[in-house]
This record gives C-alpha cells, sequence and structure tokens, in this order.
C-alpha cells in the first residue's frame, strides 16, 4: 500500500486481475477513478503484477467498497464477462454404447438414438445429437486430470480474489461426487474438494508476503432444508440431529446462509480434518437402504480472505464446490414412498434450477428477462452469484454411456448446452478494511504531528507547543547524530536514527541539507534551540506546514465516517443474528416433523464417496453361506477375519497401506538428503573457518602483513554452501509436500478402518438375525437386509432395481435383487462361482437358470 499525501481524498493502489490465463488484462476496479497506473496481472498464473494502478476513492466510494457493492460512479465496468465453462465426464461402465461418440481434441460429443429404441418402431434410422463441451473427460481420465482440466484456474483464482464455482450434475450413479469429494478408499481418487484444498494451501506457502485467512463451511440440502454438515459439538445419529440452516436475503439481493458455522483452517490439516468431518456428518444422516444414491445437494464453501501487509484493502472470495443430487427422471425409476418423495423434491430442485438456466439462457440470447427465479428454491437462492452473477464458474457434467441411459445422457448435455450460454461477470472483490485504514490514518497522523513539530520553528499554539518541543529537540538529535557519522572516517561508524519513518525522513532532509551545502545548518529553531531557519525556509516550511495540518484534518473526518460506517455495520449484523424471516419458497412446502417421519431416511449410502454396504464385501459367497450356516457367527473374532478378508473395500486398504509404505520410505530418503545437506553446510562452513584461522596465523607468522582479501579456497566452499543450501530448501520443500500426503492417506485409513468396524457390525446383525429365521420384517427393513447381504456380495450397481425375490431363496437369491426370478434350487445346487461384479454375476447366474432348465426338462 502507498499513499499520496498531496490529495484530499483517500488513495488506494490496487492490483487488478484479468482472468483470462496469462493474459494480464488491465482492468479497473468498481468505483475507482483518477487512474494514475496500469496493473498487468495473470490471475490464474497467480502472478503479481510490478505495476499498479492507483485509486482514488471518494467517500460515497470508500463506503461502496466496504459494503462490496458497486459505488455509483463505478458500477460494475471493472468486471469482465465470461461464460460458464462446461466439461463432460464420462464414467466407466462395463458397456459404453457405440452410440455415444466423443472427440477429446474438439470436446464435441454425440449421441444417436436409432428411432426403433426412441419410439419402440422398426426403423433403420437414427437420429443424431451433437453437443459442444470446453472439455471432455472419458472413462479413462484421471481424477488429477480432471481437477486440473476444470478447478485449478478457479481455485488460483479464488485466491486472487475472484469468486468460484465447481458444480457436477448428472444422472444418479454418473460420478458427480466421484468427481467433486472422489472415492472415499483411495488416495489417487481424491477429488475436486480435497485437491482444492491441498492447491490453496500449497499456495499460501509460496506467499509469504500476504497474510490469508481460510474458513469452511459445509452446507447440504435435503428435501429443500439447509442442514449443517459441520457441527464437532453436536452426536450426530440421523439428519435430522443436524443444526438446521436458513437463508437471509441481504437487502441487496443476495441471499446468505443463516446459522451456517464457517471454521477458520489455519493449516490443509485443518481444512480436510472439516471435509472428514462434514463427509461422515453426511454418511451418518443416511441409512443403509440406500443404494449409493446421494438424495442431497451438499455445497462445500472455502472462504478466502487476502490481506497485504501496509495495504488497506481486503480481497475477500468465496469457492463453492457443489455436488447436486442426482437428475434422473422418477418415472423412469420406478420408485415409491421416501424415495418418490425425496425424488420429487430433487426434481423439484433441479426443475428451478433449470428454470434459472433456460431464464438465463433466454436473457444471454437477447430476450428481454427482467426476472430470474432465484429465489424459488434454496439451492438457486445460494448459487445466484455462480449463476449470472460476479462469478467465474464450471460445470461437470456427467454421464453414463450405457445403451439404457442415453436418454439421461442427453437431457444431462442438453442443460450443459443451456449452462454453457450463460456469462457471468467476474471481478475481484476487493473492500477497504476500516480497521487496518483506521490504524494507517492514525499512525499517518502521528508521523505528520512529528513533522509538524520538527518544521515548525515556534509560534506553534499553546497546545502545539510541547509536540513542538519535542520535533525540534528531535530534529537536533538526528542531526548531531548524522555529523558524528559523517565526521567519523572509521568503517565500522555506524547510523542509527531510530525506527519511525518522520525520524528516517527528517535525517534524509539533512542529508540533503548537507549534499547541497556542506556547511548547512538548517533546520528548525527547537524551543530551545539555537539555530535560527532562513527566512526563505521558513516560509517553504509554513508551507508545508499548512499542508500538513489539512491533511491531519482530512484523516480526522475519514477515520470518523469509517468509525460510524464500522458502527452501522455492526448495527447490520447485530440484526442479522435475530433470527431472520425465512425464505418462502413456492417449490418447498414445509416438511413434515422428522419425528413424525420414520421413514424419512437418507438414501445414500455411508463413506461420503456414497460407497454403501453393497460394495463392502466382495465375493466370498461361500464364505458367507459358510459363516451363515455355521457356529462362526457366535465368534467375533472369527467372523470378523473371514469378513474382513472378503470385504470388497480390503483391496483398497492394503493399496493405501502400500502407498503409506511408500510415501513414508520417500520421506524417509528425502529425510536423509535433508540432513546430509546439513551436514554438509555445517561441514563446509567449518572449513572457513578452519581456513580463515589459518590465513590468520598464516599472515601473523608472515610478520602481519595485509593479507590477500579474496581466497579462492573460501569461495568455492562459499558456492558449495549456496548449492547446498538450495538442495535442502527443495528437498524441505518436498518433505512438507509429503507430510501432508502422508497425513490424508492415514486420515483415509483410519475412516476406512472405522467404515469396516461399521459394515461388519452391520453384516453380523443381518447375518444374526438370518440364521435365527428373523428374515420375515417389514418391507423396509427386508431392503435394508437385502443391501446390507448384496453389499456383502459386492454388489456394486447403482440403479434402483425392481426385483423380485424367489421365496424361500438361499442367502445368495436373497442377496441379488435382481430383475429376474431366480429358482432357487438353480442356486442351491450349482453353487455358481460369482464375481463380485453386479453385471457379470447376473450373466452367470442367467446362465445357471437356463442350463437347469435343460437338465430337469
Ligand atoms: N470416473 C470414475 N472412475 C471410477 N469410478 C467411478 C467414476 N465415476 C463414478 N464412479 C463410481 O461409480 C459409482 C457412482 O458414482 P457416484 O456416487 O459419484 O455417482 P453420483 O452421480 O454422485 O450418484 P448420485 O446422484 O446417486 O449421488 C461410485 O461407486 C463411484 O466410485
Amino acid at each position: 500500500m502507498s499513499k499520496s499525501s498531496s490529495k484530499s481524498t483517500v488513495r488506494i493502489y490496487i492490483e487488478a486481475t484479468g482472468l483470462e490465463s496469462g493474459s494480464g488484462r488491465r482492468r479497473r476496479l468498481r468505483g475507482d477513478d483518477d487512474v494514475e497506473g496500469e496493473a498487468r496481472r495473470g490471475a490464474v498464473t497467480g502472478r503479481r503484477g510490478t505495476q499498479r494502478e492507483t485509486h482514488t476513492h471518494t467517500h460515497t466510494q470508500i463506503e461502496a467498497k466496504m459494503s462490496g457493492r458497486p459505488s455509483t460512479s463505478g458500477g460494475k465496468k471493472g468486471g469482465s464477462s465470461k461464460n460458464i465453462a462446461v466439461y463432460l465426464r464420462c464414467r466407466p461402465v462395463p458397456r459404453p454404447s457405440d452410440n455415444f461418440t466423443y472427440d477429446l481434441q474438439d470436446g464435441s460429443t454425440s449421441v444417436n438414438i436409432p428411432h426403433e429404441l426412441k419410439a419402440g418402431l422398426i426403423n433403420n434410422k437414427k437420429e443424431k445429437y451433437d453437443f459442444k463441451f470446453n472439455g471432455i473427460f472419458g472413462p479413462e481420465a484421471k481424477q488429477d486430470e480432471v481437477f486440473d482440466g476444470v478447478a485449478k484456474k478457479v481455485v488460483l483464482g479464488a485466491l486472487e480474489g475472484v469468486n468460484g464455482t465447481i458444480f457436477a450434475y448428472g444422472q444418479t450413479g454418473s460420478g458427480k461426487t466421484f468427481t467433486i469429494t472422489g472415492g472415499a478408499e483411495r488416495y489417487v481418487d481424491r477429488g475436486i474438494i480435497p485437491r482444492s484444498i491441498s492447491l490453496i494451501y500449497q499456495e499460501l506457502q509460496k506467499r509469504t508476503d500476504q497474510q490469508v485467512s481460510v474458513s469452511i463451511s459445509y452446507l447440504e440440502i435435503y428435501q429443500g432444508r439447509g442442514y449443517d454438515l459441520l457441527d464437532p459439538e453436536r452426536e450426530v445419529k440421523q439428519i435430522e440431529d443436524l443444526p438446521k440452516v436458513g437463508l437471509w436475503e441481504d437487502g441487496e439481493g443476495k441471499f446468505v446462509p443463516r446459522n451456517l458455522s464457517n471454521h477458520h483452517a489455519s493449516s490443509e490439516e485443518d481444512a480436510l480434518n472439516l471435509l472428514f468431518l462434514g463427509d461422515t456428518n453426511r454418511t451418518i444422516s443416511e441409512t443403509p437402504m440406500n443404494l449409493t444414491s446421494s438424495r442431497s445437494h451438499c455445497i462445500f464453501i472455502v472462504n478466502i480472505e487476502v490481506r497485504t501487509p501496509g495495504e488497506d484493502t481486503v480481497r475477500r472470495s468465496k469457492l463453492n464446490l457443489v455436488d447436486l443430487a442426482g437428475s434422473e427422471r422418477v418415472a423412469k425409476t420406478n420408485i415409491d414412498g421416501t424415495i418418490l418423495a425425496e425424488a420429487q423434491y430433487i426434481n423439484g430442485s433441479l426443475h428451478f434450477l433449470e428454470q434459472v438456466i433456460v431464464a438465463l439462457q433466454e436473457k444471454a440470447s437477447g430476450i428481454q428477462r427482467h426476472h430470474i427465479p432465484y429465489r424459488n428454491s434454496m439451492m438457486t437462492a445460494i448459487l445466484k452469484d455462480s449463476l449470472g452473477g460476479n462469478c467465474c464458474t464450471a460445470m461437470v457434467a456427467t454421464v453414463n454411456m450405457s445403451e439404457a441411459q442415453l436418454g439421461e445422457c442427453i437431457s444431462t448435455c442438453r442443460f450443459a448446452q443451456r449452462v454453457a450460454m450463460i456469462s457471468n461477470v467476474v471481478m475481484v472483490n476487493e473492500e477497504l478494511d476500516p480497521k487496518l485504514m483506521i490504524k494507517r490514518l492514525k499512525q499517518e497522523i502521528r508521523d505528520l504531528k512529528e513533522e509538524i513539530g520538527i518544521l515548525k520553528g515556534g509560534g506553534a499554539g499553546a497546545e502545539e507547543e510541547q509536540e513542538v518541543r519535542e520535533g525540534s529537540q528531535m530534529f537536533n538529535h538526528i542531526k548531531q547524530q548524522i555529523q558524528q557519522y559523517i565526521g567519523d572516517a572509521s568503517a565500522s561508524a555506524k547510523l542509527n536514527v531510530g525506527g519511525s519513518m518522520s525520524y528516517i525522513r527528517t535525517a534524509f532532509q539533512i542529508f540533503k541539507g548537507f549534499v547541497g551545502n556542506p556547511k548547512f545548518s538548517g533546520g528548525p529553531v527547537g524551543v530551545g534551540g539555537s539555530e535560527a531557519p532562513k527566512a526563505q525556509d521558513a516560509k517553504a516550511l509554513e508551507e508545508q506546514c499548512k499542508k500538513y495540518k489539512l491533511q491531519i484534518q482530512q484523516r480526522d473526518n475519514e477515520i470518523s465516517i469509517l468509525v460510524s460506517m464500522m458502527k452501522k455495520r455492526s448495527d447490520v449484523e447485530g440484526v442479522q443474528a435475530l433470527p431472520q424471516p425465512k425464505l418462502r419458497s413456492s417449490a418447498e412446502p414445509a416438511l413434515r416433523s422428522p419425528a413424525a417421519s420414520p421413514a424419512r431416511q437418507r438414501l445414500k449410502s455411508p463413506g461420503g464417496g456414497k460407497e454403501n454396504l453393497a460394495q463392502a464385501s466382495g465375493g466370498g459367497a461361500e464364505d458367507m453361506d459358510v459363516l451363515a450356516n455355521t457356529n462362526l457367527l457366535a465368534d467375533r473374532n472369527k467372523a470378523f477375519e473371514l469378513f474382513r478378508k472378503s470385504y470388497r473395500k480390503s483391496e483398497a486398504i492394503e493399496e493405501n497401506k502400500i502407498l503409506l509404505k511408500e510415501k513414508f520410505q520417500e520421506a524417509k530418503s528425502l529425510g536423509r538428503v535433508v540432513s546430509e545437506c546439513k551436514q554438509s553446510i555445517s561441514g563446509y562452513k567449518a572449513s572457513i573457518e578452519k581456513r580463515r584461522m589459518e590465513r590468520a596465523v598464516q599472515e601473523m607468522t608472515d610478520g602481519g602483513g595485509e593479507g590477500q582479501d579474496q581466497d579462492p579456497e573460501e569461495d568455492l566452499l562459499k558456492s558449495k554452501i549456496e548449492r547446498e543450501k538450495a538442495r535442502y530448501k527443495e528437498g524441505f520443500g518436498k518433505l512438507r509436500g509429503l507430510k501432508r500426503e502422508i497425513e490424508h492417506i492415514q486420515k483415509i485409513l483410519e475412516n476406512s478402518r472405522n467404515k469396516l468396524q461399521s459394515d461388519f457390525e452391520h453384516w453380523l446383525a443381518v447375518m444374526v438375525r438370518q440364521q435365527q429365521g428373523l428374515i420375515r420384517s417389514p418391507v423396509g427393513k427386508q431392503q435394508q437386509e437385502r443391501a446390507a447381504v448384496r453389499q456383502a456380495w459386492g454388489d456394486t450397481s447403482n440403479s434402483t432395481k425392481k426385483g423380485k425375490l424367489a421365496t424361500g431363496s438361499s442367502n445368495i437369491a436373497k442377496s441379488l435383487n435382481f430383475d429376474f426370478e431366480v429358482d432357487p434350487v438353480v442356486l442351491q445346487k450349482a453353487k455358481p462361482l460369482l464375481t463380485g461384479n453386479a453385471e457379470a454375476d447376473r450373466d452367470i447366474i442367467k446362465f445357471y437358470q437356463a442350463r437347469h432348465k435343460l437338465v430337469n426338462s
């Protein structure tokens, strides 16, 4: 922050940010005028510009900046318009349809729907749907590629003060959670949220010249209601236990979540712990009934505040990472009860999202739209800025390329095309921080008063007498020191005038006087001083005094404006803290009371990544039967051992353990390198010391003659030290990164272990009940139990299947909720070896069934 002392308004220097990658566009912030300089910077690369823009703010502008709204004169002129970037991600499926094609190079995709598929008619004609995306990620795309392609620039933008939003949209099971949160088990499967966290803290380590504060909120919107996923105090068993979140409209058209906790995260570890906590609460608020589908929208919010010491401004940005609920059509999915109610809510809120998108799309294509229906649902209200507002937004459309899902693919792609037409105004959110400004202005006043004291020889007002006396004494004291300094010919002469800027300025002024006139005796006559200023000097000084006095008066005025604004703001915040009227939503009727609705259970599976019990255990069908039919169940340890062996996620746990081991090894060898560097540096330093001693002794024995200034040997040692230092620094940086990775993997392992334990408990309870013949439970329970046993079989299928269970069938038959009749005898006799892959197993069982029929006939 620099200031100018010659203008009557507060001047602040703001570096502008261009969002185009590396383009360094020149822009001006809203509310700014009097631009004296230029600023160039590529926000995406995080470079800081060297030139700066100077902005002079009037009081109205200060007020506007502080409240975050554009001032009348500035408006939104600083923002650049940017369309929402849309990307397509195709999840891997066993049999991708040939009717779905894409071109990774040019980001285009085509879906061919044969007419006979479409209308049930025999017709060889194909109907082709073409779509265009900013980028496409095929089934083989890795999480890091998706992060680099979609999220990196948005996250870096957020660190520059630009709001960012990334959201995933697509049908159930198409990989939204996998993209946003990531797989819960494998470190390499980390999604956009954990990777964004890592990137933010990596960047912060580089920005040592800034004070950055990061805080996190995690909001879940379930059946139109907001829930705070971050409540460390509370024991959460059901979604109803989570604190509820409302919406508050701030009077400027912005919707602010009310009662949503915001947690300071001073390190990457803190932030990841918050993510894990939120995901755990997301998990707990579900029931095992669900087979992996998320029935809620989740928004992970990262609030970033950046201050640069010495500047009055603060940059505030918000990064929303959004995992929307599945966009499947209710009619297709044969669902009822709670699932239907949830689907209706989901479809309702997605419908309102679509309405907003359509309205914005129409607006973008020139149709006059005065009203965008943001307030119809909580989700659209919260995402208002992200959709057509001040935000850099990216969307990932996720699709399942199976033949049966082509219709959903088309509707997802269509939605994405509309989104792509929406343009946002992207700008740096920079505000004056009144606290910083007051502090700086007060310091300025102190400095100015000191200077007045220095400059004013006499005739000061009574109230200034003391200051003048002090100022004058200070001037003479500095002058004396300078004279001593100049008079001291020794190389060790030092001048120390103190840390105050006014002392330093005075010292320079005196130096200037000496340079211009070696016999200079200028400076004020202190009250008790002896040296009189020359007449012309006195006049100039008088002028300067007047100017400073005027400045003091202006600073005083500004401070009083700022103080009154702060008061106003804290009054408003006080009002905010009071219960606010609820945002009315025509779309979201009042919820039934949770207690009155036992069926209102969450359907998302545990694990955050929506893996559920169905995926818990893979293979081991025989084991499971053996277990169910013997007394093994009575021995918990043995049962656990068996369960663990056939647990599907054991593979991921083992993988993570191996990865952890590798990381530890890497850390160990890096640690060795770092300590070797340290030792080498100490060794070289000792050698230099030794050489110096030897040289000194040599000089003495040589008769005290002048030694050579340069010692090539010492120079060589010094360059070696520099090299080792660079190696040390590099190794240390890598070690720090490794530490973060190790902590993350350890956390994943800890979560997996907890999950293994809880899956085991659940599975055991089901098996024991089955063994005791208690399986004839109510329908909901049966579903849960079936789900648990399916999990034991590792059925990862994600779609809602309507299967008929053969009565009296074996555990296997019960466990497989297939969409065809399974003859229990087939399974009893054939004991097929299953793979754990739902589709393959279905084929195997069909084969056995046909074989059995054939044999019987
Ligand atoms: N790109 C991918 N690579 C590997 N596995 C994936 C990928 N995408 C999705 N999956 C897997 O597919 C399953 C479903 O994915 P996910 O839960 O992310 O779907 P979703 O779209 O969030 O579903 P819903 O809307 O029901 O919540 C998960 O087991 C997930 O691990």
